[in-house]
């Protein structure tokens, strides 16, 4: 899988390479390269913004660099296995389905806005050539797209085969298959009892069939306590 990062701020994603991500990388797993838009920019300031046309506050990033770049960093021919990620506050929820999704592509390039957005026409345009997808992390707004960027690359690589050392414990996960999209469980570990607290004793009991039972209302328990948007959803297994 080959990862391209597009934005003012290209140093945001050297922190790829302390992480798994980077790990990632070095075993050849994922590719990563992260460009400076101002690159293709061809004045002595380096413009990528100007003011939006219709007025309203704050600047808009321009087009013509955002086109130059996808005509280096992707090219000029249409292929729907390229994936663009535009993070954005008025995209779609992303989900952890969308991240299994996208954990099976080939490329991905991610189009970090900032100022109050990027030109439309640079959505359409990519739209028109590749497979894009305008998604948010939250109702909130951040200064600009790389922080969503770095956050969705670590929920789509974890899931790339031969990333997770151990890829069973991708099935307990919150909103996994195997957790039928539930909240995942409490969970503890040693020492049993911890400033006066204890481990529930049904973990303690060594009866798999009740420690499952146990996790499995527990799930159900903090679904409907934090997610009741969830209990309703195909893939929860509570109605
Ligand atoms: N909520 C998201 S993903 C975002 C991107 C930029 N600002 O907010």
């Amino acid at each position: 899988m080959r990862l391209d990062y597009l934005s003012i701020f290209p140093a945001y994603f050297d922190v790829l390479d302390i992480s798994l991500v980077g790990k990632a990388a070095i075993n050849g797993l994922v590719e990563i390269h992260a460009h400076d838009l101002r690159d293709w920019t061809h004045d002595r300031h380096r413009t990528v913004d100007d003011t939006p046309c219709g007025g309203g506050a704050g600047m808009v990033m321009k087009p013509d660099p955002w086109g130059e770049a996808f005509d280096e960093i992707i090219g000029t021919e249409s292929d729907p296995s390229v994936h663009v990620i535009f993070p954005a506050p008025s995209g779609t929820p992303f989900t952890q389905s969308a991240a299994a999704e996208l954990s099976s592509a080939q490329r991905i390039v991610f189009c970090c806005g900032r100022y109050e957005g990027i030109d439309h026409r640079v959505i359409d345009y990519a739209r028109s050539m590749w497979t894009v997808h305008e998604v948010s992390l939250g109702d909130y707004v951040l200064n600009g797209g790389e922080v969503a960027a770095l956050a969705i690359t670590e929920a789509v690589v974890r899931l790339v085969p031969g990333f997770m050392g151990n890829p069973e414990s991708l099935a307990e996960e919150s909103f996994s298959a195997g957790q039928d999209g539930l909240l995942e469980y409490p969970l503890f570990t040693r020492p049993v009892s911890w400033r006066g607290l204890d481990v529930p004793e049904v973990l303690m009991s060594g009866h798999h069939g009740r420690i499952a039972s146990w996790r499995r209302d527990e799930s159900v328990r903090l679904t409907r306590e934090r997610r009741p948007d969830l209990t309703d959803s195909d893939s929860s297994g509570i109605h």
